[in-house]
C-alpha cells in the first residue's frame, strides 16, 4: 500500500522489506528540510547526530548532547506527516548504563516525538539495546564504521580484514538477536554488507556499504551539495549543488545592493 498516506511504521518497513522493496532513509536537521524529504516520499527520515558536525560545525559528533538532538528532532517531527522518524542518541547518552539509555531514548519518543531511535555498536551495546526495546522503543542499530569511536577507530572502512569480518558478522547478529528492527551498516566492504544482509532477518541499511543491503540511507546535506569539499567522500553521489546556487545568490544580492539595484 505504498500509495497511502498514512505514517510508515515498523511493521510496515518490514513488510516492504519482505517484498524485496528497497528502504530509503535520509537525514533531516531542521522543519523546511523534514517538509522537503518527507515530500519526496523517503520512508525514514533520520535526525543523525551528524548534525553536531553539518549543522552546529563541529569536527565530530563526540560533542552532541540530548538537549542538541531533541532542539532538532523536535523541529523535524513538525515537518513529517509520513515518513518514520528515527533520531540517534548522541555520545554518552546510551554507554553509561542500560538504564541512562531508556531513560534517554524514551525521552527522544516522549519529549521529541520520534517514532524509533538509533545508537552505535553491536557486541558491546546489545544488552542495553534489548532494555531499550523492552521498554517499547524501536531501536535501529549502526555498526561497522561507529562515528561516535572516531577518536579510538580512526576514520576508516571498517571490516577489511578475515578478523574484522568476523567481527562485524558478530555484532550484526548480537544487535538482531538483541531486538532491533533495522541496522545500519556504515563504511564496511561491499561483499561483507551483503553477506550480512543475507544472513539477518532485520533491515540492512547501508551508508559506504554498497547496492547490497536492504536499504540506504545518506547525509541530505551531502546528496545536495552544500558543501562542495563532500563531494570528495566516496560514499556520496551529489545530486544537485546547492551550495554554489545559495552562494551565487548571496553574492548577486550582496552586488545589486552595492550597486544600488536592489531595493
Ligand atoms: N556530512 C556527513 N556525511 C556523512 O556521511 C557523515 C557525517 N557527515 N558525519 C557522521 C558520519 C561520519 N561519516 C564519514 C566520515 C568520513 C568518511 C571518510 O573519510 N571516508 C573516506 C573513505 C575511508 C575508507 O574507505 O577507508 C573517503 O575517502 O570517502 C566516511 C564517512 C559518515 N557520517
Ligand atoms: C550517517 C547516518 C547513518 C548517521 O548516523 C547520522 O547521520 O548521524
Ligand atoms: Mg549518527
Amino acid at each position: 500500500m505504498s500509495t497511502s498516506s498514512s505514517p510508515i511504521t515498523v511493521p510496515a518497513l518490514a513488510r516492504k522489506k519482505s517484498r524485496g522493496e528497497k528502504i530509503t532513509m535520509l537525514t533531516a536537521y531542521d522543519y523546511p528540510t523534514a517538509l522537503l524529504v518527507d515530500r519526496a516520499g523517503v520512508d525514514v527520515v533520520l535526525v543523525g547526530d551528524s548534525l553536531v558536525m553539518e549543522e552546529l560545525g563541529y569536527d565530530s559528533t563526540v560533542p552532541g548532547t540530548m538537549e542538541m538532538m531533541l532542539h532538532h528532532i523536535k523541529a523535524v517531527r513538525r515537518g513529517v506527516a509520513h515518513a518514520l522518524v528515527a533520531g540517534d542518541l548522541p555520545f554518552l547518552s546510551y554507554q553509561v548504563n542500560a538504564d541512562e539509555a531508556v531513560r534517554n531514548a524514551g525521552r527522544l519518543l516522549q519529549e521529541g516525538g520520534a517514532n524509533a531511535v538509533k545508537l552505535e555498536g553491536g557486541v558491546a551495546i546489545a544488552p542495553t539495546i534489548r532494555r531499550v526495546v523492552d521498554a517499547g522503543i524501536p531501536v535501529i542499530g549502526h555498526i561497522g564504521f561507529t562515528p561516535q569511536s572516531v577518536n579510538q577507530i580512526g576514520l576508516q572502512k571498517q571490516g577489511k580484514d578475515a578478523q574484522g569480518a568476523e567481527q562485524v558478522m558478530q555484532d550484526a547478529r548480537a544487535v538482531q538477536e538483541a531486538g532491533a528492527f533495522a541496522i545500519v551498516l556504515e563504511l564496511i566492504p561491499d561483499d561483507l554488507a551483503a553477506r550480512v544482509t543475507e544472513e539477518l532477518e532485520i533491515i540492512t541499511i547501508g551508508i559506504g556499504a554498497g547496492p547490497r543491503c536492504d536499504g540506504q540511507v545518506l547525509v541530505t546535506s551531502d546528496l545536495l551539495g552544500m558543501r562542495p569539499e563532500r563531494a570528495a567522500f566516496k560514499h556520496v553521489r551529489q545530486y544537485a549543488q546547492i551550495g554554489a546556487e545559495i552562494e551565487r545568490a548571496l553574492s548577486a544580492y550582496r552586488e545589486d545592493v552595492e550597486a544600488g539595484r536592489f531595493p
